[in-house]
């Protein structure tokens, strides 16, 4: 983890009121750290658990992290010895902690306080708590994202690395090697693993070692190697899905025999297809095999009894428009992906964004203010002149949606791990 202040200036953190929580004023000292995390859509996708205890998979999968300056999860831990029990609020509201929630919540913050160290005065250079006195304290984390909860925009993997990576801060702990911190995070939420790292991140299912520490992310290319690389995100739904990921693969590890198929046969050679595209940045490769894997892991959804759908017509609507891009322009411009749920998540290359935001603008018309996350690419889009083939192939195949089908739009691209935040972003405040 990075502290970057640099990162700060440009992207101010400012912590919406609502969101921030009040406590009374401690009356002994208190220790705080606060962050910020990533999201990351996979490319190669995690479905389908080896362990549920331990929370590792069936398969490898790899990811690109996005830009916190559009999408994060911000999180305050603090502890203190006048606090009376573990508490967690979630977008300015407590969370009530179901066994599942707790299971979760327990494995980050006991593995990662396992690893602490002392807490050294930077004046005085004494040890003013001790690497065991932190169990004596209590913590009180608060938490938000500055984008849809739970609507398949992998908030827990922001949620579970902002979670891990704010503990580490307030601990000063030490992995004991390396991706440790990586499989404490993914007994929070799988994929968030794969945000505590910038860039395209890889994670390796293991298995070889019983305790399944060898089950960790670790990153292929940080996000300068292949820095074009964009995500235009369309939000078809900013509702709480139906089926969560957990359950949903719950249902497919034991009743689809192509999920059972995908995890051996095609995975591996899968992951190795695509960290050769991404090294060479070779964009036509990874742009098909971001696509085919995608609808594999529908396919699996579809192949679970009873079938799973996350995505819609609206989605379905998104591949067309997609193909037909592609098509007309003889080569992979933009690629879908769909998590678990119906929003699509296109990679394209920074040349062909305006382009492919152009396309998407006019055939998935404006809700209001504020559709496109960023005003400047929109008024790019808004002017740009798309060709009239293009227009030709895609009217043949795909018509003008409805206002509000597609709910807002995110362009991003790439970016770092969690970033340290000073204490002026703190969720916390004292009354
Ligand atoms: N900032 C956060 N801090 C802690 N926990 C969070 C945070 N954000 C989300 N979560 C947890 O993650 C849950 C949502 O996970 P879920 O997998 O259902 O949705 P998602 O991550 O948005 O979608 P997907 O993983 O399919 O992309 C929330 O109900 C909450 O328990
Ligand atoms: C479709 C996915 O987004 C599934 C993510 O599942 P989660 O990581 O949310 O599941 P749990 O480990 O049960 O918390 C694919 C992916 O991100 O690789």
């Amino acid at each position: 983890m990075t502290n970057q202040n640099e990162h700060e200036q440009d992207h101010p953190h400012q912590v919406p009121a609502a969101f921030k929580i009040q406590l009374p004023t401690p009356s002994t000292p208190i220790h705080s750290a606060t962050v910020s995390a990533p999201t990351n859509i996979a490319c190669i996708k995690y479905w389908g658990k080896a362990s549920s205890h331990y929370n590792t998979p069936i398969n490898d999968s790899l990811s690109l992290t996005l830009d916190q300056a559009d999408l994060r999860a911000v999180t305050t831990a603090s502890c203190c010895k006048c606090f009376t029990e573990d508490k967690l609020w979630l977008n300015g509201k407590e969370v009530q902690m179901n066994a599942s929630t707790l299971k979760r919540f327990r494995a980050c913050v006991d593995g990662i306080r396992a690893l602490a160290s002392d807490k050294v005065d930077d004046i005085t250079h004494q040890i003013v708590v001790t690497r065991s006195e932190w169990e004596t304290m209590p913590v009180h984390i608060a938490s938000y994202n500055n984008f849809p909860t739970a609507a398949g925009l992998a908030s827990s993997a922001a949620g579970y690395a902002a979670l891990v990576a704010s503990l580490v801060a307030l601990y000063d702990a030490r992995e004991e090697y390396p991706g440790q911190f990586s499989a404490i995070a993914r007994q929070g939420s799988g994929s968030a693993c794969r945000s505590l790292y910038g860039g395209f991140v890889a994670w390796r299912a293991g298995g070889e070692r019983e305790d399944w520490s060898d089950s960790i992310a670790e990153p292929v290319v940080d996000e300068m190697h292949w820095e074009e690389i964009r995500a235009v995100i369309l939000v078809v739904s900013n509702k709480e899905k139906e089926t969560s990921s957990t359950k949903g693969m719950e249902t497919s590890v034991t009743t689809s025999r192509l999920l059972e198929y995908r995890a051996k046969h095609v995975v591996p050679q899968r992951m190795k297809e695509i960290e050769k595209a991404i090294q060479e940045k070779d964009f036509e490769s990874f742009g098909k095999v971001t696509m085919m894997d995608s609808n594999q892991f529908h396919a699996t959804c579809l192949d679970t009894y009873p079938p799973i759908f996350y995505m819609n017509d609206v989605s379905k609507s998104v591949v067309t428009m997609v193909h037909v891009y592609n098509e007309w322009a003889e080569e992979i411009r933009a690629a879908y992906t769909f998590d678990a749920g119906p929003n699509a998540v296109l990679y394209t290359l920074e040349k062909y964004q305006v382009e492919l935001l152009a396309l998407v603008l006019r055939y998935y018309p404006e809700v209001g203010e504020g559709y496109v996350n960023n005003s400047e690419l929109r008024k790019e889009a808004m002017e740009f002149a798309l060709e009239a083939g293009l227009v030709e192939a895609v009217e043949k195949r795909c018509r003008v949606r409805d206002i509000g089908d597609v709910k807002m739009v995110y362009c991003t691209k790439g970016g770092p791990g969690p970033q340290t935040l000073g204490d002026q972003c703190s969720l916390f405040e004292f009354v």
